[in-house]
């Protein structure tokens, strides 16, 4: 992999399709783990055909520009916030589940942005999070045994043998569900809604709770300031518009792989299913397809790592995924659990600085989080999360190194899914408002919640120089 990094960005579509490439094609010799059982079908091909010829969702020039902020980030001037569904789905993905989700993200940045002073990243599980990797290969209900779900793109979320069957051409409806879900994303980010001016409105139509509150004073704090800079005659022309990324698991690699464009510019691949794709911790085998595959595209990439991770495993992956040691270039996500992590981060940020490498380090305060509630969904605490954010930014803090960004399952509804927070959910809350196919989301009052929270813990560093 060459760096392209001094190539200006560009919005001009990439001309060659994904004709065979000995290298984008290395992992299919490789052992892989977690694919749908449609490899080599008539309908497999026609999919991964049709895919092929389709126009990129993403343009390599915004993949060039997200880099960069993901660079500052791993350098300590920027932070990363990631979040969105556990698991898309198609019928989820409508105006106003879309824009909840949007605004939350952007409620969440401006928190984290007024405390941290710095300029926050915002990035959505989104347009594209339709994949699940899955501990057991089947669900068991009632007697009756069927393939497990394994995300929209796969098979479906209903518990009969057609819905459950693996159906290639879901990856097609995958991609213009993306293209839908991006579409109005793009449009919501520039076209006036993200204007800094609309603080209050994102907090519209939420309903009232304690953070909803807190909100709406930060909001009159922003706006007093804002009109301050008016009378001043400051121009408001850049706040008008927001980036926005959108990232998702990299775990269909037939899908990447058809959506991976050779740049025009450059002549390098781009992965153009989205801005940043990550490996999961199921998928993130040294010797394995996704990461032989994501090392050789030039996306920003991320890596899940869990609570088993050594720090030869972490350096081994810099070695593979980030051999030019880029900075932007690798994301490490960490999702130790409340319990692990000031325990097992240290170990691994101290021999990975030691090693030179300028990784981004994330904390997901979820994957590490999940329990079983008394009535029998997957559920978090929202003191489990909060705890392990927490512990991620003591440990950095023990270490001078930067507390990067904060990757969290989150919708914009009004759901029952994870357990606590201020206004608290509670168990007998799930039978009526536990609507996630996969795992346990935080609501938007709970999200709001942990953007003051992590937004306080950046405010107690200060700002990097
Ligand atoms: O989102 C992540 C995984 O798909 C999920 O945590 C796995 O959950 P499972 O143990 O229910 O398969
Ligand atoms: C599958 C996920 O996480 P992990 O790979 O960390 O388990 C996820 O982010 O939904
Ligand atoms: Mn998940």
């Amino acid at each position: 992999m060459t760096d392209a990094s001094t190539v200006p960005p560009s919005t001009e579509v990439p001309v060659a399709g994904p004709a065979p490439d000995p290298e984008l094609d290395a992992w299919r010799a490789l052992p892989i783990q977690q694919q749908p059982s449609w490899q080599g079908t008539p309908a497999h091909r026609a999919a991964v055909e049709e895919l092929s010829v389709l126009p990129p969702l993403v343009f390599a020039g915004e993949v060039d520009v997200l880099r960069q902020r993901l660079s500052e980030a791993a350098q300590g001037r920027a932070f990363l916030l990631q979040g969105g569904d556990c698991a898309e789905t198609f019928a989820g993905a409508t105006a106003d589940k879309i824009s909840a989700r949007v605004k939350t993200i952007l409620q969440m940045a401006v928190v984290l942005t007024y405390g941290a002073s710095m300029p926050v990243i915002k990035m959505g599980r989104m347009a594209g999070q339709f994949a699940k990797p899955r501990s057991s290969d089947t669900e068991t209900r009632d007697g009756v045994t069927l393939p497990a779900y394994r995300g929209d793109i796969v098979n479906g979320y209903d518990f009969t043998p057609e819905s459950r069957a693996h159906n290639p051409a879901r990856m097609v409806k995958a991609y213009n569900t993306s293209a839908a879900t991006l579409n109005l994303i793009r449009a919501f980010t520039q076209g006036g809604f993200a204007d800094l001016r609309s603080v209050h409105n994102w907090n519209r139509g939420f309903r009232e709770n304690p953070a909803h509150r807190q909100y709406e004073s930060l909001a009159a704090e922003i706006d007093r300031a804002v009109r301050f800079m008016a009378a001043c005659g400051a121009d408001f022309e850049a706040l008008k518009r927001t980036e926005f990324f959108a990232s998702h698991e990299a775990l269909l690699l037939d899908y990447e792989r058809a959506l991976t464009r050779i740049d025009s510019r450059t002549g390098l691949p781009y992965d153009t299913s989205g801005h940043f794709q990550w490996i999961g911790e199921r998928t993130r085998q040294l010797d394995g397809a996704h990461v032989d595959f994501l090392s050789r595209v030039r996306n920003p990439i991320g890596v899940k790592l869990g609570p088993s991770t050594s720090a030869e495993d972490a350096l081994a992956l810099i070695e593979k995924l980030d051999p030019n040691r880029e900075p932007g270039r690798l994301t490490f996500i960490t999702r130790m659990g409340a319990k692990n992590i000031r325990e097992k981060l240290p170990n691994l940020v101290e021999k990975v600085t030691a090693s030179g490498a300028q990784v981004l380090w994330v904390t997901d305060p979820m994957h590490g989080n999940t329990v079983t509630s008394q009535n029998g969904y997957k559920t978090r605490n929202f003191e489990d999360v909060m705890d392990e954010v927490k512990g991620f930014f003591e440990v950095h803090d023990a270490l001078g190194t930067y507390p990067g960004g904060l990757h969290v399952e989150m919708t914009g509804d009004d759901v029952a899914e994870c357990l606590g927070g201020a206004d608290p959910i509670r168990e007998d809350q799930f039978d009526d408002l536990y609507e996630s196919v996969c795992d346990p989301r935080l609501n938007h009052r709970q999200s709001l919640e942990m953007a003051f929270l992590v937004s306080g813990a950046l405010a107690k560093r200060g700002v990097r120089p």
